[in-house]
């Protein structure tokens, strides 16, 4: 079930360097929400804060809010794993466990969750799962081959069956298809229009067309220098922010007149 997340006054360091400063804005359910901006300005660090995947890396660490509908993920007694459970993640490089068959790949994380789980329902969820990131009928005949053997595309695909098979409140995208040909980025294209109707998705991209094709909000971050934080600078509706955006920054980085 989508929820929407909500995020008030968010810092996020690394050590002693505030990465992205005072974020606020508004994530809502089955929409996807694109977020844009020069290198370094600090997107795929807010993006991890958003099921707090900065924890990984030594030192880093937020302060702020971040609710999921009415759970604050940054409660002291919230578990991480679980949090992250509910708010998936797809990586830039697609990273399926390489001796891993395509369909232990899938059931990976929801045999974590139920140990005792039959058969007929692990099967269940690996049809589901592949069915949902349209890959089933490509893999459908060779489910014990390992992930590794798909095509990238495929791979990314698989990826995403394995993070809808925990069935997560929300998506988490960071570059998804900077890795794949044309034809691969047309087929997550279409596969993430599919997913808002059941997810909340938030993707990282670097490529404005494709925040155009697929977001609902573009959520446009800078930075002003090296050693400077990111900032939020301008979100709102996808169409009103690549062509009537409110601040001159947003414009210029959104007609190339950017540096
Ligand atoms: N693990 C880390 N430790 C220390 N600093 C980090 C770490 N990860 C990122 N940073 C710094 O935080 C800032 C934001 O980086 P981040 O990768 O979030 O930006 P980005 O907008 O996603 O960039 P890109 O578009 O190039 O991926 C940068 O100054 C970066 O050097």
């Amino acid at each position: 079930m989508a929820k929407r997340i909500d995020v008030s006054g968010l810092h996020v360091y690394y050590g002693d360097f505030l990465a992205v400063e005072d974020v606020s804005m508004t994530v809502e359910p089955r929409s996807v929400t694109a977020f844009i901006g020069s290198s370094g300005c600090g997107k795929s660090t807010f993006l991890r804060t958003l099921n707090r995947l900065h924890e990984v890396a030594p030192g880093a660490r937020v302060e702020g809010k971040v609710m999921l509908d009415d759970l604050d993920i940054y409660q002291s007694d919230v578990d991480p794993v679980a949090v992250r459970r509910e708010i998936g993640m797809v990586f830039q490089q697609p990273n399926p466990f390489p001796t891993m068959s395509i369909y232990d790949n899938v059931i990976a994380g929801s045999k974590l969750n139920n140990k005792r789980m039959r058969k007929s329902e692990a099967d269940d969820i690996v049809e589901r799962a592949l069915r949902g990131a349209n890959l089933w009928e490509e893999v459908k005949e060779r489910l014990n081959k390992p992930g590794s053997s798909l095509s990238g595309g495929q791979q990314q695909r698989l990826c995403i069956a394995r993070a809808i098979a925990v069935e997560p409140a929300v998506l988490l995208m960071d570059e998804p298809c900077s890795a794949l040909d044309p034809i691969s980025t047309l087929a997550i294209e279409d596969l993430i229009a599919q997913l808002k109707e059941n997810y909340t998705i938030v993707i990282v991209t670097h490529n404005m067309q494709q925040a155009a094709r697929v977001s609902d909000t573009t959520a446009f971050f800078n930075v002003a220098g090296t050693g400077e934080p990111g900032r939020l600078i301008e979100v709102g509706e996808t169409n009103k922010i690549f062509t009537k955006p409110e601040q001159a920054e947003t414009e210029r980085y959104i007609t190339g007149r950017f540096g």
